[in-house]
């Protein structure tokens, strides 16, 4: 589906999300374009769980607009929207039976249940899961239960799955959380590899780190006490002074051969 639409898939104009007394967002605005590939970076409590909320319509501004795939949130059915999207993150992980089989939970993913075997997929559905897990490494492990994977082979199951209704928009929260430092950098290595592909979704991920974040990524939005920092190409956004202020802390940025580091500044 990337590739056919040519319209922003996220449009978000002037949104507040307001709880009791806490603004977990304030004034934000932001637009993800079909080829655009997207880190949303900031410290813990930021608000980017909340923003990766809006943006897969399982949250309402309390103020402003926000528009998916073309569809106004106020003003569509969520539920024809959100097949639409892919998404991951530990909250849906959490929902998924460690019993279940990891063919399963991907193949299952486009009647919106995680695990559940119909009675028939047709030999389409079967074929896409193949693929996939084929893509994502897990397809030695098809009928393993999820509950005996490690904590990399989970998340890619669940980037498989994301990806298997073929959704215009793919957005993960946190995918390197949990990985050690070879799970990282295979997780890196492919999602740098679907980045770069053409006819993949435009795709968003949420991290704290700056090393994970994939070399193909294009923009970055920083988050800081529910307001953005600065939102933009990732060579203007991700530099020393953008960073020392979203993170509080003065740092050093690095970009070697497209990966970047940060540490603080001497
Ligand atoms: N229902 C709520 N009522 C009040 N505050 C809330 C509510 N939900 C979330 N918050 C607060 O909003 C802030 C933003 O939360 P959010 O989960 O979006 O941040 P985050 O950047 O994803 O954080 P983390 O990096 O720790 O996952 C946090 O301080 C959180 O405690």
């Amino acid at each position: 589906m990337g590739g056919v639409w040519t319209e922003p898939v996220v449009e978000i104009r002037g949104v507040d999300v307001v709880r009791g007394e806490a603004h977990l967002l304030r004034g934000v605005d932001w637009t993800v374009r079909p080829d655009e590939r997207w880190v949303l970076l900031g410290p813990n409590g930021a608000g980017k769980t909340t923003l990766l909320q809006l943006a897969s319509a399982q949250m309402h501004p309390t103020r402003g607009e926000v528009r998916i795939l073309g569809e106004t949130l106020g003003a569509v059915d969520v539920f024809e929207l959100r097949p639409r999207i892919g998404l991951t993150s530990a909250a849906l992980a959490q929902r998924i039976n460690p019993s279940e089989r990891v063919g399963d939970i991907v193949v299952s993913a486009g009647y919106a249940v995680v695990g559940r075997w119909r009675e028939r997929y047709d030999v389409h559905d079967l074929t896409r899961a193949a693929v996939l897990m084929q893509q994502w490494g897990v397809a030695r492990m098809a009928h393993r239960p999820f509950g005996t994977l490690s904590e990399g082979e989970r998340k890619r199951t669940q980037i498989a799955r994301a990806l298997m209704t073929d959704p215009e928009l793919l957005l993960l929260d946190e995918p390197g959380a949990g990985l050690d430092l070879g799970g990282r950098e295979d997780l890196v290595t492919r999602l740098s590899d679907l980045a770069r592909d053409r006819y993949a979704p435009a795709q968003v991920l949420v991290t704290h780190h700056v090393e994970e974040i994939p070399p193909a990524y294009t923009h970055a939005l920083l988050l800081r006490g529910g307001e953005v920092v600065a939102a933009g190409p990732a060579d203007e956004v991700l530099t020393a002074p953008l960073l020392s202020d979203a993170f509080g802390v003065p740092l050093e940025v690095q970009r070697e051969r497209g990966r970047f580091s940060a540490r603080r500044a001497a």
